[in-house]
């Protein structure tokens, strides 16, 4: 059979530091919800046959008329999330029970809408040969890790070497095979923290290489207020850049 590329948009969480009355990923950007933006890319990728989307349980109904009224046809299951984003991880890997071991999934976050088409090629092109890949970009600031202080606040404790430092950014992409074995130990183990999926493989299947694909630093992930501003500015530029003048 041939390999299946399946794209779960994990839109589970309730957007608390943007304080929005509803979820942030059913924020407009450019007229259109942010949540719809980040399926229609997955959408219009050639490379990826199927879309799971999970979304914060009371709103899924809301997503479903998204997926309809945008013509999408690609979105096979709109489900509930789970309380945290590993949870969520966990429950799209769930609802591809029916798939190969063989078969690639590509995780993303739905409040990052400005994934470039090259970027969700890149990950599947590299699962070509990978078990495991993550989107990164290089960090422009020194980044540092803190203790506390004698004082109760923070003081530096290291400075890694910011030449081998990356941001992580989705989509994250796995043969499903992978996914499932790291998450099945994961979930096993109680003292799990996760803050995306590459990190789960690194930790649970060390043997396992996780590849780095170069991302852009206009993939942002829509986090506090004012986000939605900086997007819909980079939407522009990026639509100027690619000489569409309407908005779409
Ligand atoms: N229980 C959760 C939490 C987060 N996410 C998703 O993971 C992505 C990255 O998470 P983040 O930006 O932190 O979103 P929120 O959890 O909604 O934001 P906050 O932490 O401010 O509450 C988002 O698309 C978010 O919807 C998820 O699917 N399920
Ligand atoms: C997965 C992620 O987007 C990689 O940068 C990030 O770790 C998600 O973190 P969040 O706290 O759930 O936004």
């Amino acid at each position: 059979m041939p390999t299946r590329v399946i794209a779960a948009v994990l839109a589970g969480g309730v957007g608390s530091r943007m304080g929005a009355p509803s979820p942030k990923q059913l924020l407009p950007l450019a007229g259109r919800p942010i949540i719809e933006r980040s399926i229609e890319a997955f959408e219009a990728s050639p490379e990826v046959d199927e879309i799971v989307v999970l979304m914060v349980d009371g709103f899924v109904d809301r997503v479903e008329e998204i997926v309809a009224d945008a013509g999408f046809t690609k979105v096979s299951r709109v489900l509930p999330g789970g309380a945290t984003r590993t949870d969520t991880s966990v429950a799209a890997l769930a609802a591809m029970a029916g798939a190969a071991d063989s078969d690639l999934v590509l995780l993303h976050d739905a409040a990052r809408p400005l994934v470039r088409p090259e970027t969700i090629a890149a990950c599947v092109a590299a699962l070509g040969s990978a078990g495991a890949v993550g989107v990164a970009v290089p960090s422009a600031d020194t980044v540092v890790e803190v203790a506390p202080g004698s004082d109760g606040g923070e003081v530096i404790a290291r400075t890694p070497d910011r030449s081998r430092l990356r941001r992580m950014q989705t989509p994250q992409g796995f043969r499903l095979g992978v996914a499932r074995r790291a998450y099945e130990l994961a979930t096993a183990d109680p003292g799990l923290v996760a803050t995306d999926d590459c990190g789960v493989v690194l930790r649970y299947l060390p043997e396992e290489e996780v590849r780095i694909v170069p991302g852009d630093e206009t993939n942002i992930k829509v986090t506090n207020p004012g986000d939605v501003e900086i997007a819909e500015t980079l939407l522009r530029r990026a639509r100027e850049d690619a000489g569409q003048g309407a908005a779409s």
